[in-house]
């Protein structure tokens, strides 16, 4: 739904009839998401253009770092200051640092030992204590906020997310609260987008494209992906609700309610209100008897043998914890929206760097892929659950652009070097050969096409490419590695957290080195390392005519060549300095693993 125009908006007279509205924001690392930058997201949120006495906010800190803590009580000082201001001179970008992003950033992040020593004392999770990561986190949310102030809607933002557009709520509401919508749609979903961007997208994670088309087509379907962030979710929805219950409202007995939901009284006391939708004002409740009690449900242990991650909240056994919910409130046969407001909604920071950002696209894929060899296998959701097809055809497309297909890539990427070495072909010869290539060009002329109407630049396109096949090869086959040793039973999945830069100022992000592609000792650029070093020494070869003048065709030739020209960044690599090289010690683990590939090869010849 496009709302750019402000006329459906509820006016200020209607402003009594307005639900009340939880806002959730989660934070879990201080050294790689800096205090700043939570307490911007949750100023930002604080300054809605809303009736502040219906708006209440809530942090979790799956790091528990009495810097965060600290930092947020400041902030919710400042934010008496800040909000009337916001307010007053309708500023848009109500995120502090941004609002003054020409100045030096301000740090809020200074201890105090008796902060430290108070925070330490305190039950709430220890550090590197993992509960199913960011699910486990939004439960938390969920039941503590269901005791204080029991919202029927819930806004759910990552720490660095911040609010774009003052009257996201507003635009969102207008859909969940339709007549239409209230019976059928489960959320309303803000595309994910991003400030202070590099040019031309040069790690290939702003998602434009991904939003304009993918995003946009499925919002024909039965709705866009819940994307973890930039949605108002229906609290009913979240206790599992399906659209039929929803016209009969539920039907639970306080038994099943306290098998689902646990045994606290009060927590089952609370689903019960919010599915009669009863809220509770600040008067309605006894902050202190509340406290205590929210300490008690807010524990991990609370979950024990009861509902919760399974039937109810946020679904756990996926590190994409946004699209297993997403998908098992689709299976229900809810829709989701899209909301595209102008201006953008919300804005947040894309990784930059090769480490982060191979570290995101590879959480992503091992997310994904547990989706798929799960119960919860959207192929399931079709045959025996209300997700309709196109849909599930959809899930299927992010799960394999992800996660299956760098089987494939790294597949052919080997069976072209075993064609070229063995000199032999895989595709066809002569005219044959015309199709291959008729595919190849028709594709890219597509791709190029799509990247221009978006008025995106040509080396923005080239940008992408480039880091698809980089992303699916590297972070796309580690994570199938990763699965397999979890099916296996080896080693467990953990949420790898993406590392927040406070934003890059204008300077900075003009320097060239800004977007040059870094190298860490991970061994998730070991693939790619090694495919790199087969093609050169292949091609080498074939230079030098040490190998027998080709019998293989120039379509393999090409193709090497091609791969080459994908992975210069890791090329440029070999040769540069610090950060920007690949370290000796991967070096060394490629050297080897491509002998032994062009041995087997050789081996298939003289056998
Ligand atoms: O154990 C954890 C791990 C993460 N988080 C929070 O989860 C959010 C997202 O983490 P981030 O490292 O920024 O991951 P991204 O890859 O940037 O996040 C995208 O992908 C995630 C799924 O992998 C979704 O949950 C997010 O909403 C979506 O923005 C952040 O606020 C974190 O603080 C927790 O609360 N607890
Ligand atoms: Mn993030």
């Amino acid at each position: 739904m496009d709302s750019s125009s402000n006329q459906n908006l509820p006016r200020s007279s209607l402003a009594k009839e307005l639900p009340p509205v939880d806002l959730f924001v989660t934070t879990a690392d201080p050294e790689l998401e800096p205090p700043i930058i939570p307490v911007n997201t949750v100023l930002s949120l604080l300054a809605l253009d809303y009736p502040t006495h219906k708006l209440a906010c809530y942090v979790s800190d799956d790091g528990c770092s009495p810097h965060t803590f600290y930092a947020l009580q400041e902030a919710s000082k400042f934010a008496k200051f800040w909000v009337p201001f916001c307010k007053k001179y309708d500023v848009q970008v109500r995120a502090p640092l941004r609002y003054f992003s020409d100045k030096p950033a301000v740090s809020m992040a200074n201890e105090t030992s008796e902060f430290k020593q108070e925070w330490l004392q305190m039950k709430e999770k220890r550090p590197k204590q993992s509960h199913h990561f960011k699910a486990g986190a939004m439960n938390v949310l969920t039941r503590v906020s269901g005791l204080i102030t029991n919202a029927p809607f819930m806004l759910n933002v990552d720490c660095d997310m911040i609010v774009n557009n003052p009257k996201v709520v507003l635009h969102a509401l207008c859909i969940l609260l339709d007549s239409k919508g209230e019976k059928e749609v489960a959320f309303a979903q803000f595309p994910q987008q991003f400030y202070a961007t590099l040019k031309d997208d040069p790690f290939g994670n702003q998602m434009a494209i991904f939003i304009k088309y993918l995003t946009a087509g499925m919002a024909g379907l039965q709705g866009p992906f819940y994307s973890g962030t930039n949605c108002l979710n229906r609290r009913k929805v979240i206790y599992g609700l399906s659209p039929d219950s929803m016209e009969n409202g539920n039907s639970l007995s306080e038994e099943e309610l306290e098998q689902k939901f646990g045994d606290s009284k009060e927590i089952v006391k609370t689903v019960a209100h919010a599915f009669e939708g009863k809220t509770y004002l600040p008067s309605d409740v006894n902050i202190s008897i509340v406290v205590d009690i929210a300490t008690q449900v807010a524990s991990c242990g609370y979950e024990h043998g009861t509902g919760w991650g399974k039937q109810v909240g946020w679904i756990y056994g996926s590190i994409t914890e946004d699209k297993l919910l997403g998908l098992t409130i689709h299976e229900k046969g809810w829709r989701s929206e899209l909301c595209t407001p102008n201006p953008i909604a919300f804005t947040g920071i894309a990784p930059g760097g090769g480490p982060t950002a191979m570290a995101q696209q590879k959480r992503w894929a091992i997310g994904l892929l547990e989706i798929f060899f799960s119960k919860h296998c959207p192929l399931f959701g079709t045959m025996f659950h209300k997700l309709t097809l196109r849909q599930c055809l959809a899930y299927m497309w992010i799960i394999n652009y992800w996660g299956l297909k760098s089987i494939f890539e790294v597949s052919y990427a080997c069976l072209l070097s075993h064609c070229i070495i063995t000199n032999s072909n895989f595709l066809p010869k002569d005219l044959g050969m015309c199709i291959a290539i008729a595919f190849f060009t028709v594709y890219k002329i597509y791709t190029i096409s799509e990247y221009l109407a978006a008025g995106l630049s040509f080396r923005a396109w080239w940008n992408n490419q480039r880091m698809s096949r980089i992303a699916s090869m590297n972070a796309g086959f580690c994570a199938f590695i990763c699965i397999l040793l979890k099916m296996l039973r080896i080693s467990d999945t953990i949420f790898d957290i993406t590392k927040k830069d406070v934003p890059l100022t204008d300077d900075v992000r003009d320097d060239k080195d800004a977007g040059r592609f870094t190298f860490d000792e991970s061994l998730v650029f070991l693939p790619g390392t090694t495919i790199l070093l087969l093609q050169l020494s292949i091609l080498f070869m074939k230079l030098l005519r040490l190998h027998p003048l080709s019998e293989c065709g120039v379509v393999e030739i090409f193709c090497s060549i091609y791969l080459v020209i994908c992975y210069w960044p890791f090329f440029r690599g070999l040769f540069e300095k610090g950060k920007y090289r690949i370290p000796f010690s991967l070096i060394y683990k490629s050297i080897i693993l491509t002998c032994f590939f062009v041995h087997l090869c050789k081996g298939t010849i003289d056998g």
